[in-house]
């Protein structure tokens, strides 16, 4: 039978990277679609706004909505101090099995919890199944018509407190107004811009980052 793209983007990683080494997994994805098949990752360029982000963000306990193949579950979890935990959400079974084997193979699947379903039926469970308070940061990348709705119930759940941040891939393409109106417009939310590019392509794309106010 006929592999599918993410299946082939593993086979690259089990190929060029080397077992525990999150930074070779990253670039192995980064070549890969660079070099062979174009692949909704984060990628390197906007990878690096990404981790500036984690960094300066210093976060316990970290939610990403859209794991898809493990690509920036893997920038995330090597960025974060002991003990730290990334919660990630995919609703893809098959991208969840690949995604599941990128996160063993990069060493840093003791800080991450893969769960697979829908963000709608699993934030309101955040509390009660994985004891999370509230997250420091979150970064989302998964299907843009549930951004708005995603953060709203965050906020209904009580999963934000004074300084979490919200970071969200693809404001620009494939875009999503209706939450740049939202977390531009509210006074809740400090927002910033970061414009950069679609991964491996020259069109335009970039990052929105905003800080919760409480
Ligand atoms: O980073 C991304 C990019 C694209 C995408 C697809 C096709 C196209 F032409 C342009 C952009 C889709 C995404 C869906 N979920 C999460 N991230 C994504
Ligand atoms: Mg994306």
């Amino acid at each position: 039978t006929q592999s599918t793209r993410p299946q082939r983007l593993l086979a690259a990683v089990h190929k060029k990277a080397t077992r525990g080494n999150p930074r070779s997994v990253v670039k192995a994805i980064d070549e890969f679609c660079n070099q062979n098949e174009w692949a909704m990752n984060v990628g390197n360029e906007k990878g690096e706004i990404l981790d500036s982000v984690v960094s300066e963000t210093n976060p316990g306990c970290v939610l990403e909505l859209g794991t898809y193949c493990g690509y920036s579950t893997v920038r995330i979890a090597s960025l974060l101090p002991p003990h730290a935990q990334l919660i990630t959400l995919e609703f893809n079974p098959d991208n969840a099995a690949v995604a599941r084997q990128v996160i063993a193979w990069a060493g840093v699947a003791e800080k991450v919890r893969l769960v697979e379903g829908e963000s709608g039926e699993w934030i309101p469970k955040m509390k009660e199944q994985f004891g999370v308070k509230t997250f420091d940061l979150v970064f989302l990348d998964h299907w843009k018509n549930r951004y708005l709705l995603d953060t709203k119930l965050m906020e209904e759940c009580g999963l934000l407190k004074k300084g979490s941040v919200l970071l969200a891939d693809n404001v620009v393409c494939p875009g999503a107004p209706d939450y740049l109106e939202y977390i531009r417009n509210s006074p809740q939310y400090k927002s910033q811009f970061f414009k950069s590019h679609l991964e491996y392509t020259k069109a335009e794309d970039g990052l929105e980052k905003s800080v919760f106010l409480g």
